[in-house]
């Protein structure tokens, strides 16, 4: 082999690719070890694949797909039934990844049952190995029900998008006063047995205090770097969300650039009769 980077292992390859399968208990092992981990959204076969290949833990299918895929302004219309179809896509192309499925609006509030139903559609229908909801002190006993279940839930407190109509909008939580109930919640989720829980949004000292006081690893998003993982919805780390993005977005890529390149390229050969050449026709 040359000294040039291959695709097989590109310029990060010695760092990334654990081909294992992730399981619930590394997560909680490499919390232990001090060992951070990364975890991206996805939505479909292909980009599962890729993220998996680059050796990605663990891919959580959010209802940011609300967003990202259906063009929703928020998160609240998205349903079980627009996001199964998406998880069973991101479980075909992720050998290796914990599949991570994230409970819509309006399927797991009223209570355990409810929760405990909607889960098993996404474990049996979508053969997700985990489901994610929002929520801290009040979802306690939807987590607990779950989780006795058999089925591991990572739980998302801070700011939770599903309740922006009640947040206040698209805002930082935990200052000030609302940093005893964020440490609350992430206790109550713990408690409950949660595997694991996203911070979205949070101060960093508060997320930090947060990560050293839990024995579950913390997810963080927009939530400092003190949080033993982070979390980003893919289109926004790869360059592919079109508009602004929050604060706590960094663009690691130029995926929309690339893309809508390669679509004016084509469109021009197609135009000039260059595409197809000899060698693309029978
Ligand atoms: N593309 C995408 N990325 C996300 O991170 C994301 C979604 N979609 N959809 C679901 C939720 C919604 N999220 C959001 C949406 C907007 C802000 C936002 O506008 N934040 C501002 C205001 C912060 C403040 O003033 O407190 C920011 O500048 O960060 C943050 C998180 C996070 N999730
Ligand atoms: C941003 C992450 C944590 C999420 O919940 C989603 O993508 O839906
Ligand atoms: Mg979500």
């Amino acid at each position: 082999m040359s000294d040039s980077v291959t695709p097989e292992t590109g310029a990060y390859g010695a760092v990334s690719t654990p081909k294992r399968k992730t399981r619930v208990h590394h997560l909680q092992q490499m919390k232990s070890e001090g060992e951070r981990w990364s975890m991206l959204t996805a939505y479909d076969f292909s980009t599962a694949k890729i993220f998996d290949d680059a050796g990605i833990p663990v891919l959580l299918v959010g209802d940011s797909a609300a967003n990202v895929v259906y063009g929703y302004d928020t998160t609240v219309p998205i349903t079980i039934d627009e996001l199964l179809p998406l998880v069973r896509g991101v479980v075909r192309g992720a050998p290796h990844a914990l599949v991570v499925a994230d409970l819509p609006f309006g399927s797991y509030e009223t209570s355990a049952q409810q929760a405990l139903a909607s889960a098993t559609r996404f474990m049996k229908e979508g053969q997700a190995h985990a489901v994610k909801f929002e929520g801290g002190e009040r979802v306690a006993d939807q987590i607990a029900a779950v989780t006795a279940a058999g089925i591991p839930v990572m739980a998302h407190i801070g700011f939770t998008p599903q309740s922006v109509n009640t947040l206040g909008g698209f805002r930082v939580q935990g200052r000030g006063d609302g940093a005893d109930q964020l440490i609350a919640d992430a206790i109550a989720v713990q408690e409950a047995g949660a595997f694991s829980v996203v911070m979205e949004m949070v101060p960093a000292e508060l997320a930090a205090q947060v990560t050293r006081k839990l024995t579950i690893p913390t997810v963080g998003i927009g939530a400092g770097h003190e949080c033993d993982a982070q979390v980003l919805v893919w289109q926004d780390m790869a360059g592919y969300t079109a508009g602004r993005t929050a604060k706590f977005v960094k663009k690691f890529g130029n995926v929309g650039d690339e893309l809508r390149n390669a679509a004016l390229a084509y469109d021009n050969e197609v135009k000039r009769g260059i595409f197809p050449a000899p060698e693309h026709t029978f």
